[in-house]
């Protein structure tokens, strides 16, 4: 009896989406401004899984996505990165904050804003957050000051919202683990530098997130469809009640 009962809620939820999607499909919705997502948290939780397949869905429905990272994304960030994740050189946390806060205002300046400018949908692998996790509640650096400069690098532009893919730290390192087998991972001193700070990252990540109005938790331990599917729905939602 319980059983048909929940075949039928879930053959009625089924429906459902397929008629918002096909609705959507058959008449696009008309974006007015640009919107910006950030996805945040450790290493392993599936940010990339998540990017990938939400931008997927917002495609589907004729959106107009644009999928970015920090650091990284720019000419300029591609040597960033290297230098950062390679290590070569002695680096304070200052100088390693701002190599990441410089990273930032090049990626805001050429690839964020003109994508804002013309109504896309930005969804960025990591932001302003990450740094106030690893260089500010993880090494020490001064919070108040490091969010002036991102202020500042990111023109005053702040996140529409922020998914925080939350998950423990044995399930995140049994991912990197398993990740690393299949690929040949380019971030050797950096990453081995972070695994050894695994549960300090998290109690940064539920520490500088929590409370705030534009974070959006997600269980990471939860299958990838049901999480992209999650944030789809958050993001249509968002998107049909502040397309001003
Ligand atoms: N919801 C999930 N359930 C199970 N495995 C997952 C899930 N999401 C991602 N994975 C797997 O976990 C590994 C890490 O995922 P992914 O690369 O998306 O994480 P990430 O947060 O982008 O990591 P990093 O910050 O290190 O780049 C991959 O092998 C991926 O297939
Ligand atoms: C933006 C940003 C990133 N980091 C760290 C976090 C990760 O360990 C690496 C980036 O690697 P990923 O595979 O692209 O996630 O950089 C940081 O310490 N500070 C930052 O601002």
């Amino acid at each position: 009896m319980k059983e048909k009962y929940e075949q039928k809620i879930r053959l009625f939820y089924i429906s459902f989406l397929l008629l918002t999607n096909s609705l959507l499909l058959s008449n696009p919705m008309q974006i007015n401004r640009g919107f910006l997502f950030s996805i945040e948290g450790t290493e392993g939780c599936g940010k990339s899984t998540l990017i990938t397949k939400l931008a997927q869905k917002l495609s589907d429905v004729q959106l107009n996505v644009v999928t970015t990272r920090e650091p990284g994304a720019t000419e300029l960030g591609k040597s960033l990165r290297t230098l950062l994740m390679n290590k070569t050189a002695p680096t304070c946390t200052l100088a390693e904050f701002l190599l990441f806060a410089a990273d930032r205002a090049q990626h805001f300046h050429e690839i964020i804003m003109p994508s804002l400018n013309k109504n896309q949908i930005v969804i960025c692998d990591r932001m302003a957050d990450s740094s106030l996790v690893y260089q500010g509640y993880v090494k020490g650096l001064d919070q108040s000051k490091m969010a002036f400069i991102n202020q500042w690098a990111m023109q005053d532009q702040q996140p529409d919202i922020v998914f925080y893919l939350q998950i423990d730290s044995e399930s995140a390192l049994a991912r990197v683990t398993q990740r690393n087998k299949h690929h040949n991972e380019e971030s050797v001193a950096f990453e081995k530098e972070i695994l050894e700070k695994k549960q300090q990252l998290i109690d940064g990540f539920d520490t500088i997130l929590q409370g705030r109005s534009n974070v959006f938790v997600i269980d990471a331990t939860a299958p990838a469809d049901e999480i992209a599917e999650q944030a789809f729905q958050v993001v249509m939602c968002y998107l049909e009640n502040n397309n001003e």
